[in-house]
């Protein structure tokens, strides 16, 4: 069985990933910040139709974590599914900051850098590895990259940057047999930036050409595609999964 880790895997996006690896037949190690009670509920859920799921902690903006990180996940591929190998990562965790750039502190500047920007690039440092050729990794970055809503402009040039590593990721990985693409979501319900109220959805609606926001389930499935070997001949690229976000 081919086993994937997903970060902030206990909801949203995350969770909707998990749950469709599951049912593709993926062995999934999700991970969960601090809110084990979801995670521990994504897992049931796992389990409840058959497939094979387990929870890790793990803060992602928290780099000097990720030896640590790396010998959980050994374990665990060890201890539930009997092998050595990872056949993919999908680096998900991520949270959202409305703040005009007049007002960002460093802080929050330096928090939206270490969870978007450094922890990807680390935590795949970190597993690598244990990657197989075959293995396949997802960024998740944004449709902000390539519009201007005001209040994001950190998260965006990290989500930015995030797209660069996609690429050099895929360049010096390819010879291992290592496939490495980003997914851009457009605006998806989940509780990102602490959800979407009425009003706001029927403006991120208007700006979407399909009329409607997106589910997680939307984007968790096209993860789960550029995963599988279906899609092995895609590589080093960004796919939009907005439904058209076009502002
Ligand atoms: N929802 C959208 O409209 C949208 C649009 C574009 C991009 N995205 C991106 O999709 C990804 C998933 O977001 P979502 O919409 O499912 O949001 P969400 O808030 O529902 O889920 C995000 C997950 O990341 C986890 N997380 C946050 N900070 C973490 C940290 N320091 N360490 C470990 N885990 C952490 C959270 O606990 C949560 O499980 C994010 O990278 C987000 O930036 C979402």
């Amino acid at each position: 069985m081919n086993v994937i880790v997903i970060t902030g895997g206990s909801r949203g996006i995350g969770a909707a990933a998990a749950i469709e690896a599951a049912k593709r037949g993926m062995g999934v190690i999700l991970t969960y910040n601090t809110n084990v009670a979801a995670a521990d509920k994504v897992v049931a859920i796992v389990e409840g139709f058959g497939g094979k799921a387990v929870a890790l902690p793990l803060d992602v903006g928290d780099a000097d974590s990720f030896d640590a990180f790396k010998e959980a996940v050994i374990q665990a591929l060890a201890t539930k599914w009997s092998t050595t190998a990872l056949h993919g990562l999908v680096n998900n965790a991520g949270y959202g900051l409305f703040n005009r750039i007049e007002n960002v502190t460093a802080a929050q500047f330096d928090g939206l850098m270490d969870v978007h920007l450094k922890g990807p690039f680390f935590l795949t440092q970190a597993l690598l590895p244990l990657m197989a050729s075959g293995a396949a990794i997802v960024n998740l970055t944004s449709a902000t990259t390539r519009v201007a809503t005001s209040g994001v402009a950190p998260y965006a040039a990290f989500k930015g940057g995030l797209e660069v590593l996609t690429r050099y990721m895929a360049k010096e990985f390819g010879a291992r047999g290592i496939r490495v693409n980003a997914v851009s979501p457009g605006a998806i319900r989940t509780e990102l930036g602490g959800g979407l109220n009425d009003e706001f959805e029927t403006m991120l609606a208007g700006q979407t050409a399909l009329g409607r926001v997106g589910e997680p389930e939307d984007v968790g499935r096209v993860i789960v595609t550029l995963l599988s070997s279906e899609t092995g001949w895609v590589n080093a690229q960004t796919v939009e999964v907005g439904g058209g976000y076009i502002i």
